[in-house]
């Protein structure tokens, strides 16, 4: 992220802060060329249902299927244990009050479904959607999308100013916890709401490396590389090869092409990018899993095209980008859930190891703490 990029979206941030829904509305009219009501109305609803064939119904009805198939094994159970009659554990409680930002340059309803798929199996109870109006309209799809996952918070807004509407609750209610991906003003503004609202992870523009051997079929290489390219300029294709031929194949505007003497040094400089998406395209390549440390994503073989995940394998596709994924992960059911810690001691377990709570408060000086464990019976 530049310095450039960090304080004009800062100085947005702050004039929507100070501003608010004025200040909303300003930035929506000058981004996104849009003045009218923020929050989207019930007849839309309807209206994007209406124009949506029986076709696509099926496909998005089958894709949700998939998705929520491979989430709801996320899923974890509460995690308790008894020990001298003392009950420990984790519990794990949904996330109140969400807010998903759906990108709107390129329209995704895909990205829709990737985080109200997951959020829905968690069991969040309040979501609010944004996303950027075309010509004063939401795209259609997304508008089904949310309704079919019982979505009815949808607002016409993008960029920077739905970030700031949500994280500071401006011109509806604040949200606890930011999703989605997006461009890098809707990444960064992300990044700097953090604290005053939780965020999923930096999941901004799209990002595809390949590592790939002589037997990879060149096409397929070249083609996955460019699908990623196609999200827009400040996407990313870095293809990393043992294979002369293929690297000069590959050497295509936009495609950075490293040519590695062994696949274990293609894994190595796949590590220190860390991508959103890996392909490994080798004779033999779960061998090569191993090595990787850092991507968001790792797709093996000719059947697992980055643009099978991000659309209907029903592995999330919302993932860290930026060099991210050395410090997190793809998206899961458990991003919309939080966990707390429990206790319930017995009395015989607490006389009997109260001494060495009592002896580490002496140690810090905390006398109140110290009083606090000696004066139960
Ligand atoms: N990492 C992931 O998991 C993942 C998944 C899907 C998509 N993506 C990425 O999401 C991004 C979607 O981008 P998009 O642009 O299509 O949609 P977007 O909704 O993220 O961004 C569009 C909005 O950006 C704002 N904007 C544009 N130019 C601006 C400017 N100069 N100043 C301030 N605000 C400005 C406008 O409000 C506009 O509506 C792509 O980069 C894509 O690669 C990432
Ligand atoms: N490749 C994107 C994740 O980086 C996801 C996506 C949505 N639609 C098309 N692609
Ligand atoms: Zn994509």
């Amino acid at each position: 992220m530049s310095f450039e990029l960090e304080s004009y979206v800062a100085q947005i941030l702050r004039d929507i802060q100070k501003r608010g829904i004025d200040a909303i509305r300003e930035y929506s009219r000058k981004f996104d060329g849009y003045d009218g009501e923020f929050l989207v109305r019930e007849e839309e609803f309807e209206e994007a249902e209406r124009l949506i064939p029986e076709e696509d119904k099926q496909v998005i009805a089958r894709i949700i299927e998939r998705v929520r198939e491979y989430h709801e094994k996320q899923l974890e159970n509460d995690k308790l244990y008894i020990k001298n009659a003392s009950l420990y554990g984790i519990i794990y409680k949904p996330i109140r009050r969400i807010g998903i930002y759906v990108p709107g340059g390129k329209p995704l309803p895909s990205s829709l479904i990737m985080t109200g798929v997951p959020a829905k199996i968690a069991g969040v109870r309040e979501i609010v959607v944004t996303i950027p109006p075309k010509d004063g309209k939401v795209n259609p799809y997304v508008l089904y999308v949310a309704k079919l996952l019982g979505i009815k918070e949808v607002y016409k807004l993008g960029g920077i100013q739905a970030i700031g509407a949500m994280a500071y609750g401006i011109g509806m209610k604040k949200v606890d916890k930011i999703f989605g991906p997006g461009n890098k003003f809707v990444n960064e503004a992300k990044r700097q709401v953090f604290g005053a609202v939780g965020i999923d992870s930096l999941a901004g523009p799209s990002e595809i490396a390949v590592i790939a051997d002589e037997s990879a079929n060149k096409d397929y290489v070249l083609a996955d590389l460019i699908s990623q390219l196609e999200h827009g300029k400040d996407s990313k294709a870095w293809l990393l090869t043992t294979s002369k031929e293929l690297a000069e194949y590959c050497n295509k505007e936009g495609v950075k092409v490293v040519l590695c003497e062994s696949l274990e040094e293609c894994a190595e400089k796949v590590n220190e990018i860390a991508p959103e998406h890996l392909e490994i395209l080798t004779k033999e390549p779960l061998k090569l899993v191993d090595l990787i440390e850092n991507a968001g994503a790792i797709y093996l073989g000719e059947y697992t095209p980055v643009p099978a995940a991000d659309y209907f394998l029903g592995v999330n596709h919302v993932l860290p980008t930026g060099g991210a994924a050395k410090f997190s992960s793809v998206l899961t059911v458990m991003d919309f859930m939080k966990r707390i810690s429990l206790a319930y001691v017995s009395r015989e377990e607490f006389l009997a190891e109260r001494y060495l709570g009592i002896r580490l408060a002496e140690i810090e000086g905390m006398e109140q703490h110290k009083r606090s464990m000696e004066i139960r019976r």
